[in-house]
């Protein structure tokens, strides 16, 4: 259950009074999720009822929440789907609840879509391309924090966990990709807000339909091209084995080529950067796996997935960018 910190709706009554909202009239805590606690709000006003998400981040603080929620809305006043926050009475989108920073964004209709075809990956695909370019003007800069500087500082903490062969791939892959982050084609490599955790539980629709991105939480200023990578590697896999199918490749990526077309140090990255993306995942994961933890978190991930999908990108390639 991804509620850590309880609140009731009399909490919510009185502190919602500083949103233009009306009345909170219902309050439901969420199950799902491992970072935050997340709640649907129902407010009504004028005899209208509406809902939305509350939002209780239990690891953020003050001080890192503006980057996410102005860069989400941002893209929401750019017409891509996000969840739009709501700012308070003083135009804040970020004030203490239960001690805690808390905001409330716009609720996104549909579901998960954790069987996607090639319909759901040229969605997903067209949006990020939009969501790339609408954020290129959007003035806040932080890097993916779980970037390069990131996996130097965290490798050393798993290693002693680990078996000599995935020791070796660890090591081995950190250094490819030290020399490809230090070459001038990863220079000129196109670069802005990412999402950077694009996975089939970050998007929602509502039958074909993709209503929204959320959960900006790991976002940060990367290349557009390691985004694409992130999402690919989730979207496109076949779970068991992961390997990529091609035809939700291809419809993923040309989808995003119809939209912001892809540039030839792209097409030469392409290969490196999905290695890139499957390192982040394995790593971020074996450090779930292997650091204390708090007693109320939930089963960490697989990481063994992500270490398969690393071995596959490595062994064979990948589908192009464009076809
Ligand atoms: N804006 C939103 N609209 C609709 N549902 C949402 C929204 N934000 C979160 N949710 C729901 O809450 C769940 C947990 O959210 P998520 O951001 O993944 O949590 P966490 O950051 O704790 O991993 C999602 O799976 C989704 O069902
Ligand atoms: N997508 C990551 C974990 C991040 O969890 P999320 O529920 O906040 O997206 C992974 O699969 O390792």
């Amino acid at each position: 259950m991804a509620v850590f910190t309880s609140v009731s709706l009399d909490d919510v009554r009185t502190w919602i009074a500083q949103f233009p909202l009306g009345d909170a009239v219902a309050l439901k805590g969420i199950a799902s999720g491992i970072e935050n606690s997340n709640f649907f709000l129902t407010t009504e006003q004028n005899g209208r009822r509406t809902e939305y998400v509350l939002t209780i981040f239990e690891n953020l603080g003050f001080e890192q929440l503006p980057f996410y929620l102005q860069l989400m809305r941002h893209l929401a006043s750019r017409g891509v789907l996000v969840p739009e926050p709501v700012p308070n009475r003083d135009g804040e989108l970020c004030v203490p609840l239960q001690g805690k920073p808390a905001a409330i964004v716009s609720k996104l209709e549909g579901g998960s879509q954790m069987a996607p075809q090639p319909v759901h990956c040229a969605a997903v695909g067209d949006m990020l391309a939009k969501m790339h370019l609408a954020g290129r003007d959007f003035p806040l800069h932080q890097p993916n924090l779980r970037g390069i500087a990131w996996w130097h500082a965290t490798a050393p903490e798993v290693f002693p966990h680990l078996s000599e062969r995935e020791t070796a791939l660890l090591r081995s892959e950190i250094h490819y990709q030290e020399a490809f982050h230090g070459s001038d084609l990863y220079r000129r490599l196109q670069q802005g807000p990412v999402h950077a955790d694009l996975f089939r539980n970050n998007v929602m629709f509502d039958g074909n339909r993709l209503t929204g991105f959320f959960d900006f939480y790991f976002a940060g200023c990367d290349t557009w091209l390691f985004d694409v990578a992130v999402t690919v590697n989730d979207w496109c896999v076949d779970l068991d084995t992961g390997v990529l199918d091609e035809p939700r490749v291809r419809a993923m990526l040309d989808a995003y080529h119809a939209v912001r077309p892809f540039t030839h140090d792209e097409q030469t990255g392409w290969q490196c950067t999905l290695r890139a993306a499957a390192l982040r995942f394995w790593l971020s994961r074996l450090y779930d796996l292997y650091r204390p933890r708090a007693a109320e978190m939930l089963t960490p991930h697989d990481p063994t997935h992500f270490e398969r999908i690393l071995r596959e990108r490595i062994a064979t390639p990948a589908p192009g960018l464009s076809a």
